[in-house]
């Protein structure tokens, strides 16, 4: 394992380099991976592993959407598609990969197939840390691990094709057979991942929490709505104000911190906006400081898994999250965002070829 310098602390990485994917071939070699659920995770983690040489099948209710997507992409009902007891049966490693509140309802009858040896593994430290809300509490015979891909099921299949990898984090929880560590990082490469950062369960929640609903998701929305509400309050109209709050970051300057770096972003702007951006960080973190550590607090008391386990268990859970995603969509903000990015050049070829 490589110890790597981050900033100044030392942490432990394994890389491709040290653990390819022919070491983690010959170390599954002899498993059958079960791919329980084939939502977002889902299909990205069990196509690479695929493709990668694994024995992989997947577990998922027939009669379902899901179940006929993994048809689509190639699965076979009966050889490499199953009622989800059937591949929780056949599977040596159970890769447990329902939304986070239907694993609590599946508990139950997976626990009746996690026999001695096996691995039970998650992509989250969800369940595992809030016991006391999930009842997820693993037998001591079986090995407990997670491979966390730091993003969307999608970009983990993307970057895949693409030749490249989406880092993720790893943890152990339990060592039941002496090789839950080779199992893990065999995995994590299996499923496409380019760099494998070792965590803990309840770090891995913990930090994955807080940044979905903060500056991943829930923060950068919040920001966008606040200065877009000054633009237009002021008498700017919506191109402008979208411009300059959304599509300026996400098409010029977000790639270019990406690459480089936050200085190497300003450094390639004008003197003026750096004059700006240097006198204005400091007055925004200490503006958005305490909003950040009551959400770590409500994370870490179990209050942010208490909402979403009791509104994601919810039979209509669907419908009210497509309201609610519909309300960010019919804003004004997103209406407008619409329309700039049907102005890109690739996105105008498609609108010509639909019109002729
Ligand atoms: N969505 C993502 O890209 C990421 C997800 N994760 C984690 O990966 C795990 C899986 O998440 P997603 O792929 O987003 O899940 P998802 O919300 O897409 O659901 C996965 C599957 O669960 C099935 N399902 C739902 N309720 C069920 C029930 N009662 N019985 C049987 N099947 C049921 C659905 O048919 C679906 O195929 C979670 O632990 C999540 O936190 C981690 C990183 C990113
Ligand atoms: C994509 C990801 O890693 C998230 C945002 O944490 C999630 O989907 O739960
Ligand atoms: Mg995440
Ligand atoms: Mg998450």
């Amino acid at each position: 394992m490589a110890k790597l310098n981050f900033g100044g602390v030392e942490e432990n990485v394994v890389t491709r380099e040290e653990f390819p994917l022919e070491k983690a071939q010959e170390v599954l070699k002899n498993e059958t991976v079960a791919v329980i659920g084939y939502g977002v995770q889902g299909p990205g983690q069990a196509l690479n592993q695929k493709e990668n040489g694994i024995n992989v099948i997947v577990g998922q209710r027939k009669n379902s959407k899901s179940w006929d997507k993994a048809v689509r992409d190639g699965f076979v009902p009966g050889e490499s598609l199953f009622e989800i007891e059937e591949a929780l049966d056949r599977g040596t490693i159970i890769c447990y990969l329902l939304s986070d509140a239907a694993q609590i309802k599946l508990w139950p009858t997976v626990q009746k197939y996690l026999t001695p040896g096996k691995a039970l593994y998650f992509s989250h430290g969800f369940g595992v840390t809030y016991k006391e809300q999930t009842g997820i509490v693993p037998p001591a015979d079986v090995d407990v691990f997670l491979v966390a891909p730091k993003g969307s099921g999608t970009s983990l299949r993307r970057m895949f094709l693409q030749g490249r990898g989406l880092n993720s984090s790893y943890a152990i929880f339990q060592d039941a057979t002496g090789r839950a560590f080779e199992r893990v990082v065999a995995l994590g490469i299996a499923i496409g991942s380019g760099y494998l950062f070792e965590t803990d369960f309840k770090k891995e929640v913990y930090s994955d929490l807080t940044g979905e609903r903060g500056t991943l998701m829930g923060a950068i929305q919040g920001i966008f709505a606040a200065q877009y509400q000054v633009l237009r309050s002021k008498g700017h109209s919506p191109s402008e104000a979208f411009n300059e709050t959304v599509e300026e970051l996400t098409q010029s300057l977000m790639p270019l911190v990406a690459e480089n770096g936050m200085d190497w972003m300003y450094a390639n702007c004008s003197t003026t906006a750096q004059r700006g951006a240097l006198d204005w960080w400091k007055k925004f973190r200490d503006a958005t400081l305490p909003v950040f550590t009551e959400l770590y607090e409500s994370v870490a008391a179990g209050k942010e898994a208490a909402k979403s386990i009791e509104s994601n268990s919810k039979p209509d859970y669907r419908e009210k999250l497509e309201e609610e995603l519909k309300e960010l969509r019919d804003s004004e903000l997103w209406q407008a965002g619409k329309t700039v990015r049907s102005l890109r050049p690739e996105n105008q070829k498609v609108a010509e070829a639909v019109e002729a």
